[in-house]
């Protein structure tokens, strides 16, 4: 069954249509990839299915329910977290705090109640400190949960974030290349932690990514974008000997020396 059901989706920036008649249906439970050269679409097609930007045509369903004209954060409440390409914490908050932050949806108590320092209010927080201190020891990162986040290492910033969007409680979590900028062995660390994410969670995974080691080692289902139309979709296997990717990617001439991505 399809968790996100792509149909038809269109958007234009002026006189440029970044994303052209897209249709896809992203499968329940797995790791799907969204790949293609620089300026493809990918990061416009994310910025749709999270509220960002409104499509001009075309539907975007999760579990079968359109949220198409509806807001970020109501589409983060109703399962769909995402992490950033340009990594986006609160520098001088703490580790832990920056996952809190994460959690704010969830909260029940307003703003009256935690200006009275209410004893409910007390135990909310005390229990929210709880789960983003599981949240940092899932990921890795619980001996610096004190620590200012900005002191944190580049690929222990990126764990955070996936940190900080599993504390939204989503059933899909985007990530929108999440390797970059790591050394191999912060990659496979990162590797393993995706993977996790989806078998001990059973959270659908989307994530745009230029590594194409990691997108064809962890990939179920890949969706391959080129001037914003879908070119390709399939498996690694198929995608990795597909000529319309190699030739997007490499060049024609590649798909002449039958070169495999
Ligand atoms: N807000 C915007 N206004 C105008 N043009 C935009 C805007 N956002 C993206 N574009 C253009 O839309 C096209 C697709 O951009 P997008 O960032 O979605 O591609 P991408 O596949 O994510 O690229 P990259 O891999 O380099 O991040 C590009 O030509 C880009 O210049």
């Amino acid at each position: 069954m399809a968790v996100l059901k792509i149909t038809n989706l269109v958007k234009r920036f002026g006189g440029l249509t970044a994303v052209n008649g897209v249709n896809f249906e992203f499968p329940e439970g797995k790791i799907s990839a969204v790949i293609g050269p620089n300026g493809a679409g990918k990061t416009t097609f994310f910025n749709m299915i999270t509220g960002i930007y409104v499509p001009d045509e075309g539907q975007i369903e999760l579990k079968g329910k359109s949220i198409v004209n509806v807001k970020p954060d109501r589409i983060t409440s109703q399962g769909i977290a995402r992490t950033f390409q340009n990594i986006r914490l609160f520098g001088s908050m703490t580790v832990l705090e920056n996952v809190m932050v994460g959690m704010h949806i969830h909260l029940r108590s307003g703003v009256v109640g935690t200006l009275l320092n209410l004893p409910r209010v007390r135990r909310e927080e005390q229990r929210a400190k709880m789960e983003a201190y599981r949240l940092l020891e899932y990921v890795g990162l619980e001996q610096w949960y004190n620590e200012e986040a900005a002191s944190l290492s580049y690929g222990a910033q990126r764990r955070l974030e996936i940190a900080r969007a599993l504390a939204a409680k989503p059933s899909v979590l985007l990530l929108d290349e999440p390797a970059a900028g790591m050394n191999p062995r912060e990659t496979v660390e990162l590797t393993t932690l995706i993977r996790r994410i989806q078998q001990e969670l059973g959270i659908s995974i989307i994530l745009i990514e230029h590594d194409m080691k990691l997108v064809m080692e962890l990939s179920d289902h890949i969706l391959v974008l080129d001037h914003g139309e879908k070119i390709a979709e399939g498996g690694p296997g198929d995608i990795r000997s597909n000529p319309k990717v190699i030739e997007a990617y490499l060049g024609k001439s590649a798909v002449e020396e039958e070169v495999t991505i």
